[in-house]
């Protein structure tokens, strides 16, 4: 089963008060690991022609993430729609699962402002990453 890997090295600015990498920075990290999921709708990631949205998406903090420790972020795809489809992604810090999220982005023209079915050959490649 394919899928993306990001490590990420935690900064200190990240983390809160409770010495806690903070809520707010988790989705951030895993937007970053999204871009090459980004990159196979518009290879070129030129913000001209995007055609991906943001639809939603849902988050678990399962385990606090501490600064000072890598963390390694596995991206997999998790449903494909028919325009729309679900990224599954996973933060782990020393083997423990960290966060877990799931975000549906949507295949999309932002000239018309509506979605727009996923090309067959799109849907193809985004397949080699769905999840079992
Ligand atoms: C998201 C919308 C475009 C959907 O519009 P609408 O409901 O009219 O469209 P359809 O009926 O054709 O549905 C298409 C498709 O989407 C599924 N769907 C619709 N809504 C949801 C939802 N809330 N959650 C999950 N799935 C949804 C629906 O079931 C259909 O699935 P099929 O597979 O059957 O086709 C519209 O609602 C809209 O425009 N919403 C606002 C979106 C928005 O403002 N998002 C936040 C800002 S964008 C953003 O932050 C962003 C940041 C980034 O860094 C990005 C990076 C890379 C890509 C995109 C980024 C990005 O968008």
């Amino acid at each position: 089963m394919a899928q993306f890997d990001l490590s990420i090295q935690p900064r200190f600015n990240e983390t809160d008060g409770l010495g806690h990498i903070n809520n707010t920075v988790i989705p951030v990290w895993f937007e970053a690991a999204r871009e090459p999921i980004f990159a196979i709708f518009n290879p070129e990631l030129d913000l001209n022609n995007w055609n991906l949205i943001v639809a939603g998406f849902t988050i678990a903090f399962t385990a606090p993430t501490y600064y000072g420790k890598p963390v390694e972020v596995v991206t997999r795809i998790s449903r494909i729609g028919n325009s729309s489809f679900e990224v599954l992604q996973q933060s782990f810090q020393a083997g423990k699962m960290t966060a877990e999220a799931k975000t549906t982005l949507v295949h999309y023209d932002y000239q018309t402002e509506k979605s727009v079915a996923i090309p067959a050959d799109i849907r193809e490649l985004l397949g080699s990453y769905l999840t079992a």
